[in-house]
Parts: structure tokens; C-alpha cells; sequence
């Protein structure tokens, strides 16, 4: 496997003919920032790279899948006020709009087939990428899936515009983003995003991404593995000029939202609590 730098946050490896990706933080509920996130896509390419990889596989540690941006991450960015930019828009353009367009289109683009092990909830980003992913497995009925950019001042990112209607329904889709509502399990079974329910209890995660890889091993036997991702092509094909071109919209629509500093008044009010999800 080529090299890859250490992220304490993420680990990687490979079995068979799987690439897993865990995120391993659970005390923060998996929350990432943004030099994680390029992380994450970091791997993503890796795995795309390796001939001997057909899935890349997403688990997650704790009681979360992942809470989303990092808010401390988000007032590191709000520091970060080197003499290196010339304004707010240059300032915004590199520390969200160019991290979130890569890790977006990594996800969009991506060649293996992509399997979320979904232990808990996941927000923001985080959510948006459970949302690109082309098969999703559950741990039990406490899972739910929160875009929060109501309540933080920002608008859809990482593809939503088009992953959820696609996924959940149009009108279901605006009702949950414009109030700021989780989908939650039931709306998930419903429109079958989740594809098996493991039923395991919350405190169990390890049990359940081992389980899950147990059974993902057994169900590749005997396949002839590149046909999946010649099928994993095609069905990418439906959509991939749709997503590439909402990608670029959300970020630049995003930017006057972060120059204008709305995020950042919100992202503050959430780490210092004074600001809650609905959930
Ligand atoms: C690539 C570009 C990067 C920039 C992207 C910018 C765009 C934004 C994208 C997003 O992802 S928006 C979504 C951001 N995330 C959130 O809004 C979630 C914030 N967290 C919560 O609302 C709650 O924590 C929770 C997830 C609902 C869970 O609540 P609960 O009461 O069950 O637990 P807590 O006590 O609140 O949390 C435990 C522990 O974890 C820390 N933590 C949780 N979420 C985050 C986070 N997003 N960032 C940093 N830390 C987080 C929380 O502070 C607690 O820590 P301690 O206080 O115990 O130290």
C-alpha cells in the first residue's frame, strides 16, 4: 500500500478485497475538521488507486457515527487570520469552499462501491457524505441523519441539493431542511436507504462492524468482483453531471454565508451550548 501520513482521528486498512476506513475519536462524537476531512478523502483515493480494492468500507466508533465539523476546528479557521489573505472571500475560498469541493468530489467520484456501516447518527458533512455512499447497513433504530444548516446559518453541502431528494423524496427532503429536522430511522427504512438493520445495542459498535464485515465477506464469495464496479459505473453514470455541478453551486452559494460570518456566530453559540440542535 503506498504511504499515507497518521491521522489519530481515522484509521485505514485493507482485507481482502475491502478498504476500511474507521473513524476512531469517539469521545467527541467523531467530529472532524477540516485537515481530517482532506484526510478522508486522502483515503478515498487511495482506495481508488488499488487494484485489489472492489469496496471501501466506512465504520465509525462510539455512540456517533460522526457529529460533523469540528466546531473547534471552525474557530481555528475563524483565527486564522495570517497575513496570507487578502479578505474574507480568500480567507473562506481556502479554508471552506476548496476543502469541501475536494472532499465532496472524491465521494462523488469515487470507483469502488462504497459501504457506510452506520453505528449511530451522523451530522452536517458527515451525513452529507453517509448520503453519497452506495449502500448503507444500520446498527439498530436510533440511527438518524441531521443537516443543520438552518440552525447554522449555512445551505445544503457535499451534494445534499441532489443526494437527498434523490434518496428521500423532494417534498420529505424540504420539510427536514427547512426545519431543521433529523431523518430519521423510520424515513430511512422507508425510502430503503438502509438496507439491513442489524438490531445490536448502541454500546456495541465494534460488534457491529465486525458482524457486518463478517457477512460483506460472505456475500463476495464466488463474485467475479470487477463487474460490480463496471455496474458501480453505470449506475454512477445517471447522476455524476448532476452532482459535479450542484458540488460547485452549494460551496460558492456557501461563501457568502462564511463571509458574512453567520456560521461562525452560530458555530461559537453551539461550543460554548448555547445553541442546541431539535433533535
Ligand atoms: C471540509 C470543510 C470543513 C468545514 C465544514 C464546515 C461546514 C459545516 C459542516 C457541518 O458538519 S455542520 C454540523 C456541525 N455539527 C453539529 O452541529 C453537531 C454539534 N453537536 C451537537 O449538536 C451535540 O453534541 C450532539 C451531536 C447532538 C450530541 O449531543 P449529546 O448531548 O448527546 O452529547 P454532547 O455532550 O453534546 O457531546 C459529547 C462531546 O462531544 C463534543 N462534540 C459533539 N459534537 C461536536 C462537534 N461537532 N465538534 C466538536 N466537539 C463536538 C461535545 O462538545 C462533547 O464534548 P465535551 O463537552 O464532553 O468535552
Amino acid at each position: 500500500m503506498p504511504e499515507i501520513r497518521q491521522n489519530e482521528k481515522i484509521s485505514h486498512r485493507i482485507e481482502g478485497p475491502f478498504f476500511i476506513i474507521q473513524l476512531i475519536n469517539p469521545d467527541n462524537l467523531n467530529a472532524l475538521e477540516g485537515e481530517d476531512y482532506i484526510y478522508l478523502g486522502e483515503l478515498l483515493e487511495l482506495a481508488d488507486k488499488n487494484p485489489d480494492v472492489y469496496f471501501t468500507i466506512l465504520q465509525s466508533s462510539g455512540r456517533f457515527f460522526s457529529s460533523g465539523a469540528d466546531f473547534k476546528g471552525i474557530a481555528k479557521a475563524q483565527e486564522d487570520n495570517g497575513a496570507k489573505y487578502a479578505s474574507e472571500t480568500s480567507k473562506w475560498l481556502s479554508n471552506f469552499v476548496a476543502r469541501n469541493v475536494y472532499v465532496t468530489d472524491v465521494f462523488i467520484k469515487h470507483s469502488k462501491v462504497l459501504v457506510c456501516c452506520l453505528n449511530g447518527p451522523a451530522i452536517g458533512l458527515s451525513a452529507a457524505l453517509v448520503a453519497l455512499c452506495d449502500i448503507v447497513y444500520s446498527m439498530n433504530d436510533k440511527v438518524y441523519l441531521l443537516y443543520p444548516f438552518a440552525n447554522l446559518g449555512l445551505v445544503t453541502e457535499g451534494g445534499t441539493a441532489i443526494s437527498l431528494p434523490l434518496k428521500f423524496g423532494a417534498n420529505t427532503t424540504y420539510e427536514r431542511l427547512m426545519f431543521n429536522k433529523p431523518f430519521n430511522y423510520d424515513i430511512m427504512t422507508k425510502s430503503a436507504f438502509i438496507s439491513k438493520n442489524f438490531n445490536m445495542p448502541s454500546s456495541n459498535t465494534e460488534a457491529f462492524n465486525a458482524e457486518l464485515l463478517k457477512e460483506l465477506k460472505g456475500k463476495v464469495e464466488g463474485l467475479y468482483l470487477p463487474s460490480c464496479l463496471g455496474m458501480k459505473k453505470l449506475l454512477k453514470s445517471n447522476h455524476i453531471g448532476s452532482f459535479n455541478e450542484i458540488n460547485s453551486m452549494e460551496v460558492n452559494e456557501s461563501l457568502k454565508y462564511w463571509v458574512d460570518g453567520e456560521p461562525l456566530r452560530r458555530f461559537s453559540q453551539l461550543g460554548s451550548k448555547q445553541r442546541k440542535h431539535r433533535l
